[in-house]
């Protein structure tokens, strides 16, 4: 614990991933996803970081990078390689349960790491969410009812991602948001995970009062990431989209 404590302290500092998901518009989060359970090999990425540059330049706001190797094809080698590629926030998105993760995300890089409520017990998510923050990263608190919901608030968590995908079933019901976003407090980010596929998804999920959306499958099987990335970004900044309530 003590090197990874001091290979986070010496990282590069973290950006403000709650800032740029604030800014107007809806944010795009563009995911480094090779595979999945629920699909297999999704696509060939030999460079995360030429990925991730194409993200960035297409105009996603952050990046969330795989790190679980298993299942998902990605590692904390993928989130460090992306950091140093792009100037935009990044976020660690693997099965975190021990302090250890979080000073290991930061070590590699992390401005933001995923915590999935129903993976923890409520005084592991509150600590793990504190150790986050006070080590000046953005923490995502994934919840998938109105329970996961209630418990992410009593955390103290300020940004909340609804993710449409039933970890257990694999089933994207993008419903899911639509119910749990309107009994979200206005000052939370509220994110929508999953079942983007295009720009009519996400217009659907910033009616229901989406800041973000957060997409994998639908990028990185696109022929230019960036001009997927494009598509959406300026549906979530056109005039007829819906803004987030503040
Ligand atoms: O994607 C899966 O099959 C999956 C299965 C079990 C746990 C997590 C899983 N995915 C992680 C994610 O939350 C998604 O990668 C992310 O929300 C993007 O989803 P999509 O745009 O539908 O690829």
């Amino acid at each position: 614990m003590a090197e990874v404590k001091r290979l986070a302290a010496a990282a590069p500092p973290p950006r403000d991933a709650h800032a740029a998901l604030r800014r107007p518009g809806v944010a795009v989060i563009a995911e480094v996803k090779r595979a999945s359970p629920s699909r297999g090999q999704l696509a060939d990425i030999p460079d995360p970081a030429d990925l991730a540059l194409e993200y960035a330049g297409g105009g996603a706001r952050c990046i969330s990078v795989l790190t679980e190797g298993r299942w998902f094809g990605g590692s904390l080698d993928d989130l460090a390689a992306v950091r140093a590629a792009v100037d935009v926030p990044v976020l660690r998105k693997d099965f975190v349960v021990s302090s250890y993760q979080v000073h290991e995300a930061r070590a590699h890089g992390a401005d933001m790491v995923l915590l999935i409520v129903a993976a923890l017990e409520q005084n592991v998510l509150t600590g793990l969410l504190e150790r986050i923050e006070s080590l000046g990263m953005t923490a995502l608190v994934e919840v998938h009812d109105e329970e996961e919901a209630d418990r992410a608030m009593e955390a103290g968590a300020r940004v909340i991602g609804v993710n449409a995908r039933n970890l257990r079933t694999l089933e994207v019901d993008r419903s899911v948001f639509e119910r749990i976003a309107p009994g979200l407090p206005n000052n939370v980010v509220k994110i929508a995970e999953s079942g983007v596929r295009g720009p009519h998804d996400l217009i659907r999920y910033a009616s229901a009062g989406a800041d973000a959306v957060l997409v994998g499958e639908g990028l990185v099987t696109q022929k230019s990431p960036r001009d997927a990335v494009a598509e959406l970004v300026n549906a979530g900044n056109h005039p007829a989209t819906p803004r987030p309530v503040r």
